[in-house]
């Protein structure tokens, strides 16, 4: 379905040096999907989806959606940012119907959605709070309802649940799960955390640092659905091994990239 070939960037640095964000990336992603991506920091992730996004260009290569080039931000794709990105000054209810009234929907429809989408993520009796009125927690779940009221086909997630603490994370976790396994979205997700990368993904693509490169994809074939006991899941043998693996493999790379320094 995403169609990812030949992908590079550079980018100036303030020393005015070139900074290669990525080199030549190959990737496919199928319908229905969801792909965690993990890697190093800096190697790149936020670049690659940004580019899937439409939001920054290529120096070269393409990505397509079903065939189609991506040549900027469309109603297909939708991005999760880890910062919130909410309007401040907008409601709950205005934030996550924002997308809608870009897009020239009328004010009941755009509100009867949004109030759907805020209570499935949990959100009811919110509608008329403020970002900052919320926990971070909160606010990402108003940045998933956003993302999710275009009804896109694609969820671009950039480390979405990287600034919420450890349990708010869980929630957000199996809440994810959930509204995924119940639709036919396809997710493109980074995040930092091997332990969030195997929980979530189908695969995992593990991308090496300076040029970012894809190192390796590594498919976890834990049962699905994964929302109704993750604890179950995570302390079984085969989490615990692709876990491990997967550190392994980011240790050597650390190593390697130390080594060629
Ligand atoms: N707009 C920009 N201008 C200059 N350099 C940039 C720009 N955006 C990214 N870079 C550089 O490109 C490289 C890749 O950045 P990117 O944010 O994609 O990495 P990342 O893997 O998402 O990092 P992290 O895990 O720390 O979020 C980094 O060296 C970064 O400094």
């Amino acid at each position: 379905m995403i169609e990812i070939r030949g992908l590079s960037k550079s980018f100036v640095g303030q020393d005015g040096g070139r900074v290669r964000a990525l080199r030549e990336v190959d990737l496919d992603v199928a319908e229905n999907e969801f792909l965690t991506v993990l890697g190093p920091s800096g190697c790149g992730k936020t670049t690659l989806l940004k580019i899937v996004a439409g939001l920054v260009p290529a120096d070269s290569g393409e990505v397509r959606v079903d065939g189609v080039p991506v040549l900027g931000p469309g109603p297909d794709r939708s991005m999760v940012f880890q910062n919130f990105a909410l309007l401040p000054w907008a409601t709950v209810l205005d934030n996550v119907a924002f997308g809608l009234e870009m897009r020239g929907v009328g004010r009941t429809e755009r509100e009867e959605r949004a109030r759907s989408l805020i209570a499935t993520v949990g959100l009811a009796g919110f509608e008329t709070k403020r970002p900052a009125e919320l926990s971070g927690g909160m606010q990402q779940r108003v940045g998933i309802a956003r993302a999710l009221a275009v009804q896109p086909r694609v969820l671009l997630m950039d480390e979405p649940f990287g600034a919420v603490d450890e349990q708010t994370r869980r929630l957000l976790q199996e809440e994810l799960l959930s509204i995924w396994e119940e639709s036919r979205l396809t997710v493109v997700f980074i995040t930092h955390s091997m332990e969030e990368a195997v929980l979530l993904g189908d695969r995992v693509v593990l991308m090496s640092a300076r040029p970012g490169q894809i190192a390796e994809i590594v498919p976890v074939p834990l049962e699905r659905p994964r929302s109704s006991d993750v604890g179950a899941l995570e302390r079984s043998g085969e989490y615990v091994e692709i876990t491990a693996y997967l550190w392994d493999r980011l240790r050597d790379m650390h190593h390697e990239h130390r080594a060629a320094r």
